[in-house]
């Protein structure tokens, strides 16, 4: 501790004792260096004072002295300036902090009238001497605890300033007391400005008379706030700060409703970020297929996948998803037709607390919000209701959005991403789909071709899945033999990319050899009725003939597969047609 720190006040008291005793006054740090000083002393501060000097043994030996006789005392005797001391007295008293020793006071009498003011009062000199050696420790103490406290204040606001929530100092009436930098930036509001608010101006009245009714204690509150063309919608938490059992104001803490929903929509939609690599295949069909969605990737306008179950149609959505500017927020996925309808509705628009009975407290935010900024992927669209496909329809016309039982409408951002297996226009003419909401939704269409119609790609993902599954179930398959491809080829793959995956896993599990052959299938693939190994190996005509038309167009161009098959180039392009063959 440095006593220079509080030389102004040593100053002070010095002049203080002087003028009371008569006599001059110095204080020195335990540098020996000269920090206030009184009569011939006066501005002599800065100024070294020799360690053989009275001071220097008072240092030394940490004790308190009287020299009645300068020049006759023990410690004048040591004293190299001993000939040349003009002092006729002194006393000398340490000044301690912690019983550590942080200076000296001196009180020097210069003549014989000083010196019998020192001698003769010396019991009480001595005592008021150390009175005042009490009073410089306790300043310098104040003194450094002051400094820790706005030390202590700056790191904890650089803390604050870290956070990236914003966080709100208010007293008990709402008035904001203090805040830190991001809550400037989340609310967009000015340093001067915000303090000026009250709480309720962020929150809102109601918010913040239920607070009160819950003794300012409350966790993921929604709250919505509106000032001119700023819109912020989040949730906050309070604490409140009790100094000796007296409340002296509560602690907002706000975090914005994407960054929220960023971070639940990684748990709850498993943010299993999808590029256009993972989608494997490269049959010409498909190839073209994935360029269109990786076109669609570059913009937000709407998208409707359609493809039969298993196709990979959320596969392309969370493609499409993570590869266009909106794969910093939520990509979220419903199934129309997996939820009642009015469950359907609460779950995409979600409710205001007390909107129809079984509503929960405190209401729902629907998949649409927790969307914002990001993709809706709607599976299923064909069978959403038709009211609520109205509702969908303003919801992409009007960019907002209303919840159930809700005065407000709110102000949406999100890019939806449509799904169906039915063929959609065909419900439009029958009036089961709006036309409206048909058009709004088709402007970027996609179209997934079934398994068996790129028959190519079978092979292609077999690699791909072997080598997922051997990983995951410990194996070391390598291939399929003939027999299992030929199957392969003739099978009608109802469930598409789906039931491929499961057919190789059971395999993979039922296989103890390097190579999967017919008897590690599954039941319904050997007993289908596109399959040609039967129980007495006959292969009906058809599936030898487009077999083997298969086998010559792998090898050679149609003209030349049409002449080693000994048919005609007509005849050979009615029957690719015909076995729906990818060329
Ligand atoms: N081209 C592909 N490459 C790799 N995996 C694929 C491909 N297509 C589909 N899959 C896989 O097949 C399974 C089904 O895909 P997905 O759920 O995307 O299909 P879907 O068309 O949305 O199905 P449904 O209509 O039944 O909802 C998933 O495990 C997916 O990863």
């Amino acid at each position: 501790m440095k006593l220079m720190k509080i030389a102004p006040d040593v100053l002070k008291i010095s002049q203080a004792i002087a003028s009371v005793m008569g006599v001059d006054v110095t204080v020195v740090d335990n540098n020996l260096v000269r920090i206030a000083g009184t009569g011939r002393y006066y501005n002599r501060s800065g100024e070294k004072v020799s360690s053989q000097s009275a001071f220097g043994v008072a240092l030394k030996t940490k004790e308190s002295f009287i020299i009645e006789e300068a020049g006759k005392h023990k410690v004048c005797k040591q004293c190299e300036s001993v000939k040349d001391c003009e002092e006729y007295a002194e006393v000398c008293c340490p000044v301690k902090v912690n019983e550590h020793i942080v200076g000296v006071i001196g009180l020097i009498a210069f003549d014989e009238q000083q010196k019998q003011k020192i001698v003769n009062k010396k019991g009480s000199l001595m005592n008021f001497l150390n009175k005042m050696a009490e009073l410089i420790s306790s300043k310098l103490t104040e003194q450094t605890n002051l400094e820790e406290i706005e030390l202590l204040a700056q790191k904890l606001e650089i803390v604050l300033n870290s956070v990236d929530k914003g966080i709100i100092l208010a007293d008990h009436t709402g008035n904001i007391l203090s805040y830190n930098k991001s809550s400037l930036q989340l609310f967009n509001i000015s340093q001067h400005e915000i303090l000026t608010k009250n709480i309720e101006d962020i929150i809102g009245h109601d918010a913040f008379l239920a607070l009160k009714k819950n003794n300012f204690k409350v966790k993921n509150k929604e709250f919505i706030y509106q000032h001119c063309n700023n819109f912020v919608r989040g949730i906050f938490d309070t604490n409140t700060i009790t100094v000796d059992k007296k409340r002296c104001g509560v602690v907002f803490i706000f975090s914005k409703l994407s960054d929220v929903l960023g971070v639940v929509n990684d748990v709850a939609t498993g943010t299993i970020v999808t590029n256009f690599e993972d989608i494997i295949g490269d049959s010409y069909a498909f190839t073209k297929t994935k360029d269109t969605a990786k076109q669609a990737s570059q913009s937000s306008s709407s998208v409707i996948i359609q493809g039969e179950s298993g196709t990979g149609k959320e596969l392309f959505a969370r493609a499409i998803h993570f590869n266009s500017e909106r794969k910093g927020a939520p990509f979220i996925a419903i199934n129309c037709s997996a939820i009642p309808e009015q469950l359907l509705e609460s779950e995409l628009f979600g409710y205001e607390e007390g909107a129809f009975t079984g509503a929960m407290k405190g209401g729902k935010t629907g998949k649409f919000l927790l969307a914002n900024g990001g993709t809706v992927f709607l599976d299923e669209i064909g069978d959403m209701p038709l009211h609520l496909q109205a509702k969908l329809l303003r919801v992409l016309q009007e960019k907002m959005i209303e919840k159930i039982g809700g005065k407000s409408l709110i102000p949406i951002d999100i890019r939806v991403i449509a799904a169906t297996n039915k063929d959609l226009e065909r419900k439009v003419s029958q009036n089961e789909f709006r036309d409206d909401l048909f058009y709004r939704i088709n402007v970027i269409p996609i179209f997934i071709p079934p398994l068996r119609e790129r028959k190519k790609d079978i092979f292609t993902l077999v690699r791909h899945l072997l080598i997922n599954c051997n990983l995951r179930l410990q194996k070391n398959i390598t291939q399929i033999d003939d027999n299992v491809s030929e199957i392969f080829m003739n099978y009608n793959w109802p469930g598409n990319v789906r039931e491929l995956e499961n057919t190789i896993e059971y395999a993979v599990n039922m296989c103890n050899e390097h190579i999967i052959s017919h008897e590690h299938l599954p039941a319904r693939l050997l007993n289908s009725s596109t399959n040609i190994t039967n129980n007495k190996d006959i292969t009906p005509i058809k599936s030898l003939e487009k077999q083997e038309i298969i086998k010559a167009l792998t090898t050679y161009k149609p003209s030349q597969a049409a002449k080693v098959l000994g048919i005609g180039r007509a005849t050979l392009y009615r029957k690719i047609k015909e076995y729906k063959i990818e060329i």
